[in-house]
């Protein structure tokens, strides 16, 4: 596993269509153009995801371990490490606004946001949640920026 190709996100970002289709599950990337078609589950949650880290994704469903094994036949690289740590962190905060908006708790499950949630929200609530998040990550860039200085 030592000599797999090395892939910033970058480049997993430029393909995210179904000419060319690369998913991020764990640190690893996977090449799935060609199995689009044949996806038990269908190729628009693959291109949904595609381009990106779909880990999440992929263990919500909770895929078989016969999933699991076949997804290795698509297996054409790893996430270049800094990156990929860099894009974790942006992806937690995305995730998390995803999930505050998508909430049903009628059903107890998280699921897709519609026009009709968001205005019954409003906009205002998410714009604020926003500037939490960001407030919250300049405190902790300060502070380690204080530390490293220190
Ligand atoms: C290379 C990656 C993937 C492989 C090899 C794969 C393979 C499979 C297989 C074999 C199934 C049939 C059920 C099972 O055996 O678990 C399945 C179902 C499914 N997969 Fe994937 N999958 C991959 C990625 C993803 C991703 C990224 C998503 C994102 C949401 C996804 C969503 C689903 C869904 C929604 C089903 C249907 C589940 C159901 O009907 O109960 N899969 N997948």
């Amino acid at each position: 596993m030592a000599d797999l190709k090395q892939i910033t996100l970058k480049e997993i970002a430029d393909h995210n269509t179904n000419k060319s289709a690369w998913i991020v599950i764990g640190n690893k990337v996977f090449d799935v153009t060609k199995f689009l078609d044949e996806h038990p589950g269908g190729c628009e949650v693959l291109l949904e995801q595609a381009g990106s880290d779909g880990t999440e994704a992929f263990e919500d469903v909770g895929h078989s371990t016969d999933a699991r094994h076949m997804k290795d036949e698509y297996l054409i690289g790893e996430v270049v490490e800094v990156s990929y740590i860099y894009h974790k962190i942006l992806k937690v905060f995305f995730i998390f606004q995803e999930e505050r908006r998508t909430y049903s708790y009628d059903k107890k499950t998280w699921k897709a946001s519609t026009d009709q949630d968001n205005k019954q929200r409003g906009g205002e609530s998410l714009q604020a949640d926003n500037i939490i998040y960001f407030a919250l990550l300049a405190i902790i860039v300060a502070l380690v920026y204080y530390l490293i200085a220190a």
